[in-house]
């Protein structure tokens, strides 16, 4: 199928056509393409997210691989990685091997898997990553997302095996000796409300320590969901000193605050917390500056039972694919240049996707987002494609509509509806 996207303005510039042929974006349309209207449209290199929780295998009931692949194109994406944190976790090569295969059967988004640091996510010996960077899945990006690879020896050890095919260890950085029994965001709230408090310098201590070995090393370091101004501050030093460091954030921590936590929703609860007003000033600027490279959604859903109980017992996370252009679009308004490069130029590249995050010109592959700034949407959780409900901006009116998205020429979401 040839299509047609007649007046469309390609990331904010004067409207123009764009034609998609066998796969790749051309100057030609044939006769018989399909013709979109376009106009008012913006088109976007399709968006790609470093850092997804797809729950299959394990927990299918919060989601899998091929309702998560839905989310994300509905988001706008083409490709996402997915975190190892499943059960079993992925950490052998035949694991990664069986989320990339179900990923392909879906065929609405790339799924590139993400292989766990250490087996079992336990932080005591390191996974067999060789074997998973040579599988069919090819990784490059490891994780114990969920946990911190804490033990510094570990972490040294990690940076220096992937050093040798230019892999990437991706750190949830969290200190977990000073987030012990940690509810929410230690400060002034918690204190108000009793909870016990994640303090910010479990992250920055982490992220300083991490950025130091791999400086020593030479190796690359890429840090999970940035939550604090002062691990802004660590991030921007590392840089300016040239190590090989990247970093992402959050849409929900670019916009909320853990004022929301005073309800006691658990809808709110993920780690890291939700943090100051001071601390989204800084994520802000700080991805506007470069500091911070991409916007990653840690789209994480829960079962209503692991959710809907008392804020303590809930497990943390938040669904994130399918409002994460809204909400960038929210925050920082019609940047498209910042918003094509923060959620799909930058991402590709730290994951290693050619074939994302390209400029759309004449013979690329066809990996195109389709938004509607203007047009504006309430979210309601029980329309959303995720077989998880858990959203935190559930009845929120957000600018933004992803029209179509097309995975290498293929329409996977058109009219707003997923194809398949
Ligand atoms: N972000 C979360 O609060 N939860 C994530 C794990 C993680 O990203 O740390 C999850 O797997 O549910
Ligand atoms: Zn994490």
């Amino acid at each position: 199928m040839a299509y047609l996207l007649k007046g469309v303005s390609i990331l904010g510039a004067a409207p123009t056509d764009l034609a998609i042929v066998d796969g790749v974006i051309s100057d030609k349309a044939p006769d018989d393409a399909q013709v979109i209207d376009a106009t008012g449209l913006v088109a976007l290199p399709g968006l790609v997210d470093v850092h997804t929780h797809l729950r299959e295998p394990g927990r299918e009931d919060a989601e899998t691989v091929e309702t998560g692949s839905r989310a994300a194109a509905l988001g706008g994406y083409t490709a996402v990685c997915s975190m190892a944190n499943t059960s079993p976790v992925a950490d052998t090569a035949g694991v990664v091997e069986q989320v990339w295969r179900l990923g392909r059967e879906a065929g609405l988004v790339d799924v590139q898997p993400i292989g766990a640091v250490t087996i079992g996510l336990a932080g005591k010996q390191l996974a067999e990553l060789g074997a998973m960077a040579d599988s069919a899945a090819n990784v490059r990006i490891f994780s114990d997302d969920g946990f911190c690879v804490a033990d510094p020896r570990l972490m040294r050890r990690a940076l220096e095996y992937v050093k040798a095919f230019d892999g990437v260890i991706a750190q949830h950085a969290e200190e977990p000796r000073l987030t012990e029994g940690a509810q929410m965001h230690e400060g002034e709230v918690s204190t108000r409300l009793g909870l016990t408090g994640w303090p910010a310098v479990a992250e920055e201590a982490i992220i300083a320590r991490d950025v130091l070995l791999a400086e020593h090393v030479g190796s690359r370091l890429h840090v999970c969901h940035v939550s604090t101004a002062g691990s802004v501050e660590v991030l921007r030093q590392a840089k300016a000193r040239g190590v090989r460091v990247t970093a992402e954030v959050t849409p929900h921590h670019l916009l909320l605050t853990d004022e929301l936590a005073a309800g006691y929703d658990p809808v709110f609860k993920v780690n890291p917390p939700l943090r100051t007003r001071n601390d989204v000033e800084a994520l802000r600027q700080a991805l506007l500056d470069g500091v911070i490279d991409v916007v990653a959604t840690d789209h994480a859903p829960h079962a209503v039972q692991d959710k809907e109980c008392e804020w303590s017992y809930a497990r943390p996370g938040m669904l994130g694919l399918e409002t994460a252009l809204p909400i960038v679009l929210s925050v920082f308004g019609e940047k498209w240049d910042l918003i094509a490069d923060r959620m799909s130029i930058a991402p590709a590249r730290i994951a290693g996707l050619t074939g994302h995050g390209g400029d759309l010109s004449a013979g690329t592959p066809a990996n195109i987002t389709l938004v509607d700034p203007s047009a504006r949407w309430v979210v309601d959780p029980a329309e959303l494609a995720s077989r998880s409900r858990n959203t935190p901006y559930a009845g929120m009116n957000l600018p933004g509509r992803i029209v179509a998205t097309f995975l290498r020429g293929e329409a996977t979401v058109l009219d707003g509806k997923a194809v398949k």
